[in-house]
């Protein structure tokens, strides 16, 4: 049960049979398709808080701290494509990502992963078919920590998972506003001119999200190219993400395991290239 954890009064995930249930998956629903992006307020309660944080305090120190340049899809350089192109422009990554398994199944950040009800809550809100709508099976990036120190953000990039939710643990003093141009691509169609114009500072189709802790946010991170403004300020960004793909056994490349990690696994090796798609990573 996640009544220590979850606000259930406000979001009756547990009672997907209640008119309650209905009606929120409706409003969610609403606004990912009006927004491409759904926030959650208050999903966790201060009390569930109190744990997070002090789950996020206990791991933080076990993140793999990594600078890189990177490009929007962690690809390497591509001389094939001409200057300017996506592909081919990079920039500074530096970020902190506790992985996977140093998340306990008993700690509070799995247990809400984990929870039967969560996961079919999660592809209602999508409107996704069952047989579309599965866990990450990557055992280093399907539950991690974001950790965000002074100076750090994300730049511009598209997730390998197909859907992504996070959850709002700490807010550093300034900064980490989450940026995003929803549904800029497509199973079909990269629309490089479209990432291009926002690369160059073309901000017409981006919005903003400010959240505050306990907010959980849900969007298609695979086709919104999105970042995280820079934070500073000496209290540290948390946000706990969650990974859900359309393919049973997706996980994440070799290339971007080892950028965001540090390591990979031998499932990762067995399985690299498993993709619904053919976009990039
Ligand atoms: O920290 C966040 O809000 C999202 C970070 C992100 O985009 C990612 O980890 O892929
Ligand atoms: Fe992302």
């Amino acid at each position: 049960m996640l009544v220590d954890l979850v606000d259930l009064g406000r979001y009756p995930i547990d009672r997907p049979d209640s008119a309650a249930y209905q009606r929120l998956i409706a409003d969610i629903r609403r606004e990912l398709d009006a927004d491409g992006c759904a926030v959650l307020p208050g999903f966790v309660h201060q009390g569930g808080l109190t744990q997070l944080l002090a789950e996020a305090e206990s791991v933080a120190p076990r993140a793999h701290r990594s600078f890189n340049r990177t490009n929007a899809y962690f690809t390497r350089d591509d001389p094939r494509f001409g200057i300017g192109h996506p592909i081919r422009r990079f920039y500074d990554r530096s970020n902190a990502f506790v992985p996977a398994d140093n998340f306990l199944p008993t700690g509070p950040l799995r247990r809400i992963y984990e929870y039967d009800g969560f996961l079919p809550f999660i592809r209602a809100a999508l409107n996704e078919p069952e047989d579309r709508f599965f866990r990450y099976d990557d055992p280093l990036a399907d539950v991690i920590l974001n950790v965000v120190e002074e100076g750090q953000g994300f730049p511009w990039h598209f997730d390998t998972n197909n859907f992504t939710v996070t959850l709002a643990i700490q807010n550093a003093e300034r900064g980490g506003a989450f940026e995003y141009a929803p549904n800029l691509r497509t199973p079909e169609h990269e629309n490089f001119d479209k990432v291009a114009a926002i690369l160059d500072g073309n901000f017409g189709a981006v919005r903003q999200i400010e959240l505050q802790p306990g907010d959980l946010q849900i969007f298609r991170g695979r086709y919104s190219l999105h970042r995280v403004a820079p934070v500073s300020g000496p209290r540290p960004r948390y946000v706990g993400i969650f990974s859900f793909v359309e393919a049973e056994g997706m996980c994440g490349g070799i290339e971007r395991t080892k950028q965001l990690y540090g390591r990979v696994l031998p499932h990762h090796l067995a399985r690299a290239g498993r993709r619904a798609d053919r976009l990039l990573d």
